[in-house]
């Protein structure tokens, strides 16, 4: 189709390469008056031309009625705000922006993000040049269709009930370390956000990797991993250049994968002397010796073979999709229990209960399974404060979404979750918290398509089951032994945005050794 093709983001870049080259031969020779002219008339014929494509992208979404020349909105992506956001959503079921020469649609209905999240022939996750440089352009989750199915299958196993339940001692002495430095405080009171994100990032560290890592490489890891967080903006600046978030981005990932190969060496050579499986790794490698000496002994095709880089790029992919979002619902699950004391007795009352009033009882899955009440805080807190407020695809070829608009190809096409959990109609009164509103009789259970906190799709969330048990751990282990206060300022309800969300207050909390139960 002509029109399709004048679009098409090669013929504006061919464009603006022709005219860049114009303008370089005319500022080579001696400037004259009609030389100044015809530069000047190029400039603005460029950004006439800028203007005119984001115009027939447009058509008649909401969004700026023009486009800042070069730029667009990328001010507002280095800097965003949840009101910004909310602004957006309540402006149309579909809205757009463009960012450089990025052209975004913003998908504000339930029904709409989860079109986008289930169609893989119109669009795949948006594969943003900085998180290739970020996470290495040859990592698993870039793949798609059959070999993005095909890789993922084979990471099932690291997530299957059996598995859940190895990783549960692990986690509760990290909780338990956390837990004793919080309380070394002496009751002080402090922002909370980042101790709550060191506790996170070391039981992933510890679940993922297990101990062979010094705990000061772990602290320096987690430090680091700002860096990463940091970056992770919708659109960031095109080239990684030093002293960009990304080139720092860059720096911090090296430094990571080298030490999660130093682990995954010992672990090779643990596993193949016989060491007892003790990290998801460890249950990696064991379930690839295993699956090789078994296509040996029956003489089938040796399988692939995933090596030290394949598999550390494997566990930064957990650590990147599951540190800020598991950071920031544990963050609001504090605040949230703290704000809400009655909801916290009968978390305390139930764990008091599965555990037939013996509080020595070990941590178990188990456990957790038979807490029914405190799977419902925890949906209700990832409700309330979904961690992962948008999860940005891009169009593979031009998509008619809705009657009345076509999506180009090459588009950020991004479906949202905050509106689908806010929907009053699936959870009446939806700013107010709940856990009542789930569980067997539960109003909320009537909608589970709403529930879109893990996303949907081909590319849903493969470590939820791990994210709700890992937060259920958290709030059962601190209920019991923990008592906390929550020093409520006029920022505590308002969100402040970095990578996912935070209360913008930070969470002031001091702790105390729990006197009910001591
Ligand atoms: C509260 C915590 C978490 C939230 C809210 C969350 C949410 C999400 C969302 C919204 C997606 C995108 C889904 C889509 O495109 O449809 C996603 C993908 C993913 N998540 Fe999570 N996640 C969490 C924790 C975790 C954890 C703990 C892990 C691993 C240990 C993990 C691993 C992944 C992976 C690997 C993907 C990409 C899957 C793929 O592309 O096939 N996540 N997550």
């Amino acid at each position: 189709m002509a029109s399709s093709s004048l679009f098409d983001p090669r013929m504006i870049e061919s464009t603006k390469n022709t005219i860049a080259a114009f303008i370089k031969t005319m500022f080579s020779q001696k400037p004259t008056v009609s030389t100044t002219a015809v530069v000047c008339s190029a400039v603005v014929g460029l950004f006439a031309y800028e203007q005119y494509v984001y115009l027939n992208k447009k058509k008649g979404l909401p969004g700026p009625k023009l486009k800042i020349p070069v730029i667009g909105a990328f001010m507002d992506s280095l800097y965003p705000t949840f009101e910004g956001y909310m602004n957006k959503w309540k402006s149309g079921e579909l809205s757009c922006v463009g960012v450089f020469d990025r052209f975004v649609v913003i998908a504000s209905t339930c029904d709409l993000s989860r079109k986008i999240l289930n169609s893989p022939v119109y669009a795949e996750p948006a594969v943003v040049a900085s998180m290739k440089h970020i996470l290495c352009d040859d990592n698993w989750v870039f793949l798609s269709g059959k070999s993005h199915v095909d890789y993922r299958r084979g990471l099932n196993v690291l997530f299957t009930r059996k598995a859940l339940g190895m990783y549960i001692p692990i986690q509760e002495s990290v909780y338990q370390k956390h837990f004793d430095k919080w309380l070394s405080f002496g009751g002080e009171k402090q922002q909370f956000q980042w101790h709550f994100r060191e506790l996170n990032m070391e039981s992933s560290l510890r679940v993922f990797l297990g101990f062979h890592m010094s705990d000061k490489v772990a602290e320096t890891i987690s430090e680091e991993y700002f860096n990463i967080t940091a970056a992770l903006e919708l659109v960031n600046f095109p080239i990684p250049l030093p002293g960009t978030k990304v080139y720092k981005a860059i720096q911090s990932r090296k430094y990571i994968v080298h030490h999660f190969i130093e682990s995954i060496k010992d672990a090779r050579v643990r596993m193949d002397n016989g060491g007892e499986v003790k990290s998801m790794m460890d249950a990696w490698i064991s379930a690839m010796k295993e699956n090789e000496l078994e296509c040996e002994r029956e003489g089938k095709p040796a399988p692939r073979k995933f090596d030290d880089r394949e598999v550390a790029l494997t566990i930064l992919t957990f650590l990147f999709a599951s540190q800020d979002a598991t950071s920031s619902a544990m963050t609001w699950a504090f605040q949230l229990l703290a704000d809400h004391p009655d909801v916290l007795e009968k978390v305390r009352q139930e764990q008091i209960k599965v555990r037939k009033g013996n509080l020595d009882t070990e941590l178990s899955l188990e456990l957790m399974e038979e807490s029914v009440y405190l799977r419902q805080v925890v949906k209700e807190i990832l409700r309330l404060r979904p961690p992962v407020l948008m999860v940005p695809y891009q169009t593979v070829r031009e998509w008619p979404l809705t009657s009345t608009y076509t999506v180009p190809k090459g588009a950020m096409l991004i479906p949202t979750t905050y509106p689908a959990l806010h929907d009053p109609v699936a959870y009446p009164n939806p700013d107010s918290f709940d856990p009542d509103r789930w569980g067997p009789s539960g109003h909320a259970e009537k909608y589970p398509k709403n529930f879109m906190v893990f996303g949907n799709g081909s590319h849903h969330c493969l470590g939820k089951e791990y994210a709700v048990m890992h937060l259920m751990a958290t709030m059962a282990q601190a209920a019991l032994q923990l008592d906390w206060t929550h020093y409520r300022t006029d920022k505590s309800d308002d969100i402040s945005i970095f990578a996912t969300i935070y209360p913008q207050d930070g969470c002031i909390m001091s702790f105390h050794p729990r006197a009910a139960t001591a």
